[in-house]
């Protein structure tokens, strides 16, 4: 008895001991935090709502896109507002200190350590989770995948699979005129589209009755149960540098269901890639025509990446498993961000059917000027229509998939920035941002600035492309590779895909403008604010992501 109590109050000695080191040592941390992050006080931000999520859940919520916009509104390009625990962070939509970032200074500035942890917990070696001379060999790799010749090799594919969707809509509304959810329709179809490019794979999404493959089922699983673990992927970088055996046994008994199911979704998405380029290795060993011809024409991406393992030596050649990640990767970077932007211009010309109608008529001219009226619009027919194009950039403009980026300061670092910058103690004219800094990179903030593309930016207007753009758009010098536009960032991180992203959407919009016309729901849609924006319908019980739209065969 006297034993049991005497190991009892050792038990309950050591466990006060480890209350009060861990009191002390996570004090220690908010102290250290506080001093390091005193240069960021004097700057001007909205007050901090709650010591634990600071501004975080009027920043990530639904509606929150009008709360960035009154950010902009009252605070301009540089935002100070807090994070969770008094952690105060930047929100910067200023040119020239994003081109420093983004840029100049990507090492300084990278992907947040818990981004790159997890993603390499979740995929293994690909681009989520590189960083330095290893992403740049990866990006290096894959980019002549993009290359003009290869998308033109991919365009008749492209087709075909708008096609498919043509006929399975035209089926949808065969009694001429039928509400159709838009956003599924999207969404089945960039993930085709990026399914058989990428991978020369189907998931058999664009079948009459829309039920995918068990492989398309799973990796539409996969970003809803990733968001479900937002919160703890955040503070996932605490054990990342455990043993990534004991992390992986660890996700597979922690008793949190979301995390095994989120387990079970990796496991099978990587196992059905795996299926796939086993597959394509048999049918290039058996000497299969198609498949040469695919893996030979640059067809498909995959193919491009097993011709290009084929020419290296063995000391460049890309690791299997890195093209089953990398593969896994392009598909999700891809295929919401694309469905979510095809969804947007459906939504919009529904809304607006005097411009709807002048597309048309610029589509039905171009098919004029074709010599076969069966043929389709040739690739550089379909990239210089005029009006397509204003109507696409001036979506991506007002309306970028995901509205914020992060990033976290590696070094104490100063950036120029484009003007003054009024402060608690005054003008500055560059910004000193303090190791550990997270970063949100405002893409929608300087794609709406007022200052740079005038007294209209929060106006959908595509008219603004097919005139001069204002000076002052050229003058600020946006860090983008795309028409002036922050939608896909510039520098070493920037979007990889958006010319494929730019030919997807074009090839859908010729082919659904020409066979319907579209009109607006009578159900009000709301668009949700997150890490890529969906739509939803307003007032309605049922919250999830969807585009009624009224469809009319024509
Ligand atoms: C309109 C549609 C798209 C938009 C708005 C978009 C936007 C972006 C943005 C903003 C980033 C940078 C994220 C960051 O580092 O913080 C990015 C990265 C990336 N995107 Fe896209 N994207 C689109 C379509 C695509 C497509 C179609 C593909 C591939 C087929 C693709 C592949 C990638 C990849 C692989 C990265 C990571 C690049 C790296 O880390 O080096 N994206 N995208």
């Amino acid at each position: 008895m006297v034993g049991t109590s005497s190991t009892l109050s050792v038990l309950l000695k050591i466990l006060q001991l480890g209350l009060i080191s861990l009191i002390f040592v996570v004090s220690s941390v908010l102290v250290y935090r506080r001093i390091k992050q005193a240069p960021l006080r004097k700057l001007y931000g909205p007050s901090n709502s709650s010591f634990f999520s600071g501004n975080y859940l009027q920043m990530f919520n639904p509606a929150a896109a009008k709360y960035h916009e009154y950010l902009l509104k009252a605070y301009g390009r540089v935002i100070k507002i807090n994070g969770f625990f008094g952690d105060q962070q930047l929100i910067i939509s200023d040119p020239k200190a994003l081109t420093s970032i983004l840029v100049h200074n990507l090492d300084a500035f990278e992907v947040p350590e818990w981004f790159l942890e997890s993603n390499r917990q979740i995929w293994g070696t690909c681009f989520c989770s590189t960083t330095g001379s290893e992403h740049r060999r990866q990006r290096k790799q894959i980019i002549p995948v993009f290359s003009t010749s290869n998308l033109r090799a991919l365009l008749p594919l492209l087709y075909d699979i708008t096609h498919q969707l043509r006929d399975v809509l035209q089926g949808e509304v065969s009694d001429g005129k039928r509400e159709v959810d838009a956003l599924a329709w999207a969404g089945r179809l960039a993930l085709e589209f990026v399914a058989q490019g990428a991978l020369g794979y189907t998931f058999d999404s664009l079948n009459p009755h829309g039920a995918a493959n068990e492989f398309g089922k799973t990796i539409k699983e996969f970003n809803p149960a990733l968001s479900s673990l937002a919160f703890w992927r955040m503070h996932f970088h605490w054990i990342s540098k455990l043993p990534p055996r004991l992390l992986r046994l660890g996700a597979t008994v922690f008793p949190m269901a979301r995390l095994r199911n989120l387990r079970r979704i990796t496991t099978s998405i990587l196992g059905h890639a795996t299926e796939v380029l086993d597959e394509k290795k048999a049918l290039l060993v058996k000497g299969d025509e198609t498949l040469i011809d695919q893996v030979s024409e640059g067809k498909t991406f995959i193919g491009v990446l097993m011709r290009q393992n084929d020419d290296e030596g063995d000391g460049n050649r890309i690791p299997e498993e890195e093209i089953i990640a990398q593969m896994s990767v392009l598909i999700f970077a891809s295929a919401d961000t694309t469905s979510s932007m095809l969804a947007r211009i459906f939504h919009l010309l529904a809304e607006h059917q005097d411009i709807q109608e002048k597309l048309r008529k610029e589509i039905s001219q171009a098919y004029e000027s074709c010599e076969d009226p069966n043929e389709e619009l040739g690739y550089h027919q379909l990239l210089d229509l005029p009006l397509l194009e204003a109507i696409c950039c001036e979506t991506l403009r007002l309306y970028p998939a995901g509205e914020l980026t992060i990033r976290q300061c590696r070094s104490d670092m100063t950036v120029p920035l484009s003007r003054p910058l009024d402060t608690a103690r005054g003008a500055v004219s560059s910004l000193f941002i303090p190791h550990g800094t997270t970063v949100f990179i405002n893409i929608a903030g300087i794609n709406k600035d007022p200052d740079i593309w005038g007294a209209d930016a929060m106006d959908w207007k595509p008219e603004r492309w097919l005139a001069r753009l204002p000076e002052t758009v050229a003058e600020a010098r946006i860090p983008s590779v795309y028409g002036n536009l922050a939608t896909f960032i510039a520098g070493g991180r920037a979007c990889i895909g958006f010319n494929f992203a730019l030919l997807e959407m074009k090839v859908a919009l010729v082919q659904l403008v020409k066979h319907f016309r579209l009109s607006p729901s009578k159900q009000e849609v709301f668009w949700r604010f997150g890490g890529i924006s969906v739509p939803s319908v307003k007032g309605s019980s049922d919250t999830r992501p969807r585009l009624p739209i009224v469809m009319e065969r024509i």
